[in-house]
This record gives C-alpha cells, sequence and structure tokens, in this order.
C-alpha cells in the first residue's frame, strides 16, 4: 500500500511542509541539516526455520532531528516495538538503512556503534523489570556516570544529584539509598528516565513508557520527560498505543500511525488529529474519544478527582522545564 505524503513537525513544532515517512522519506532526510536519526525503507521479518513467520515492520521511513518529538501510535502487533529495538541497535533491521547523524549503522566501527548505542536510550514500559532490584538507585544512577564519563565519585555524586532533582525526587540522599521495591512505579519510572538522561543521550525511544502507571500519575511522569528533553535538545520516539497520550505529548511536533508493520498516515499531532486522513487513524481517534468520554463518565458516579482532566492539565499545562512538579513526588 503507498503510504501518504505528509508534512512533518520540524523542531520547535512548525511543520516544514517535507516528507517523513513513506516513499521519498529518506531522500529528503538525507538533505535535512538536522537530521539526528533516520530509518530509511526500512523492515524486519522475523524467520523460523527459514520460513517467513510475520512481517513486523514493513519498508518504514522516518526522521527525528534534535529536540523532536515523534509519536508512534498503533494497536498491538502493529510493529512498534521493533521499530524502537531497531532504533535502539537491540534489533538488526532486515532491510533498509538507519543512520545516525548521517552515517550508516550497519558500516559503523564497533567503537562507532557503542557511541550511537549509548546516544539512543530506551525507557521501556515496566520499569521494575529494567531497574536491577539488587541496585539501590544510587548504585544505579552513579555506575554509568563513572563508567562512561570516568567522573571522580564526589562529581558523578553531584551529577546523581541534580539528575534526580531534575525527575523531581528530592533530596536525592533520601533516594539515592532506596531499592527498586522500596519505590512506586511513578518513582521507578522516574528513576528509569533519570538512569537513561545519565549518559546525555540524543534521541530517547520511550517504548509504552507511561501505560503500567495509574493516570493520576501518568501526566506528571509525561510532562516531566517533554519538559527534559526540551530543555536539553532530546529528540524522543514515543511508542504508545493510545491516541489520546500521543495527541498530548506529541503536540507541536507529529504522530506517524502504524498498521500491519506500515506507516499508513505520518502528520503534524494537531492535523492528523483535526482532520485524520487514514481510515484507521480515524478509528483510533473514535476509540480514544469513546474513552474519554466513558472516562468522564464514570468520574461523574464517582466522588473521585477527575483523573482525565488532571492528565490534561498536567501534560499540557507547560510545566517550566526542571520544575513541573518537582518536590511533589509520585
Ligand atoms: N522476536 C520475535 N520473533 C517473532 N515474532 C516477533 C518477535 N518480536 C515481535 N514479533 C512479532 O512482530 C509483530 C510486531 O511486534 P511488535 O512487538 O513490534 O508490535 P507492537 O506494535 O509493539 O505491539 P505491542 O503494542 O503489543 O507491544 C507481532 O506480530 C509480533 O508477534
Amino acid at each position: 500500500m503507498p503510504v501518504r505524503r505528509a508534512a512533518r513537525a520540524a523542531p520547535g513544532g512548525q511543520p516544514d511542509g517535507g516528507v517523513s515517512s513513506g516513499v521519498g522519506a529518506g531522500r529528503r532526510g538525507r538533505s535535512r541539516v538536522s537530521e539526528l536519526l533516520a530509518l530509511e525503507h526500512v523492515s524486519k521479518t522475523y524467520r523460523q526455520r527459514r520460513r517467513v513467520v510475520v512481517t513486523a515492520v514493513d519498508d518504514v521511513s522516518l526522521a527525528l532531528g534534535p529536540g523532536e518529538i515523534l509519536c508512534l501510535v498503533g494497536e498491538s502487533g502493529s510493529g512498534k516495538s521493533t521499530i524502537g529495538r531497531i532504533v535502539t541497535g537491540l534489533t538488526a533491521p532486515t532491510g533498509g538503512e538507519v543512520r545516525h547523524d548521517g552515517r550508516s549503522v550497519s558500516t559503523m566501527t564497533r567503537r562507532e556503534l557503542r557511541a550511537h548505542r549509548l546516544g539512543v536510550q530506551l525507557v521501556q514500559q515496566d520499569p521494575f523489570a529494567s531497574l536491577n532490584p539488587g541496585l539501590t538507585v544510587a548504585q544505579t544512577l552513579l555506575a554509568p556516570l563513572t563508567r562512561h564519563f570516568g567522573l571522580s565519585r564526589a562529581a558523578a555524586r553531584e551529577r546523581m544529584a541534580a539528575l534526580l532533582a531534575d525527575v523531581g525526587l528530592t533530596p536525592p540522599e533520601l533516594f539515592g539509598a532506596k531499592y527498586p521495591h522500596e519505590l512506586s512505579g511513578g518513582q521507578r519510572q522516574r528513576v528509569a528516565i533519570a538512569r537513561s538522561l545519565t549518559v546525555e543521550p540524543r534521541v530517547l525511544v520511550a517504548d509504552e513508557a507511561v501505560s503500567m502507571l495509574d493516570v493520576s500519575i501518568r501526566g506528571s511522569v509525561l510532562a516531566k520527560l517533554r519538559a527534559l528533553c526540551e530543555e536539553r535538545q532530546v529528540a524522543v520516539l514515543f511508542i504508545t498505543h493510545d491516541l489520546a497520550v500521543a495527541r498530548q505529548f506529541g503536540r507541536g511536533h507529529s504522530i506517524a500511525v502504524m498498521q500491519h508493520g506500515r506507516i499508513v498516515e505520518h502528520r503534524p499531532t494537531s492535523d492528523l488529529v483535526a482532520a485524520p486522513e487514514h481510515e484507521y487513524t480515524r478509528a483510533l481517534l473514535a476509540a480514544a474519544r469513546h474513552e474519554g468520554l466513558r472516562r468522564r463518565a464514570a468520574d461523574r458516579t464517582t466522588p473521585r478527582r477527575r483523573q482525565d482532566e488532571q492528565v490534561d492539565a498536567q501534560i499540557g499545562g507547560g510545566h517550566p522545564a526542571g520544575t513541573g512538579d518537582a518536590g511533589r513526588v509520585q
């Protein structure tokens, strides 16, 4: 199926009218001065006993510039995580090319590959599974700081305290001494975000990074993540099955919708939400609206706080970088 030509959101959120997914995206991506990371006609098939079992990703092209957010949305099994794994270098594509700073990952030396993998960090769905249960928060954060940057113990501790403050976990002495099981889900995910930032990545792949969190704290974690990435000009590939979350997190940037391993629509967030062009996008939007109405109705019958509105306010409220809900620990 041909992929639509689509305008992309440039850093800062202004669509530049170019093509960023599907046929032609790579050509344009190569000419972009600000291209940081790009997939060009990437495919991934999984085989079993030499037989093709599934085409998880089929001819996908996309590009990310510094500080740019691209939300990848689609139903379960559409290939989102496979793209995330390809971008982070955890999975090799079976076709196409991945470029970092204009260099093809497939031709990189071992040293360059190491730098590529450090520069593209993954924040996963389950922070419990991604944090070592036997290490305190301080041990988790100090290791990369001393190992990769060769910082002295004192300098690493100072940097760790700043990172914990950045994700709203203060005082650092209190949180540094805790093990993952002594933290709430929201706190664990903040530690996972802080850890991914220790190596000063240029790209973050957030794969369903908040979907296990209670809706009441989801917004604050997303607001924190967005503010940090804006402040550091880190590009984000934000993977989610939830179009409502993508709409909020990707405001001013762009959304790519995936179905059966292909990107069927990739446009600036506001345009895609206001006038979806693909039938599948329209179905996703209708489902998101239905879910929103259902939650609001449930809120009216429950004297609890209106969580959806709270999430909207937290995500859309434009917390100043580095503040957000700092000091209000979830
Ligand atoms: N290691 C693997 N071996 C074989 N098939 C795989 C493997 N990993 C993924 N797949 C298949 O590839 C397809 C895409 O999977 P992927 O995890 O990328 O989808 P997804 O959109 O991220 O789904 P979800 O939202 O449920 O995580 C699915 O059909 C899945 O079963």
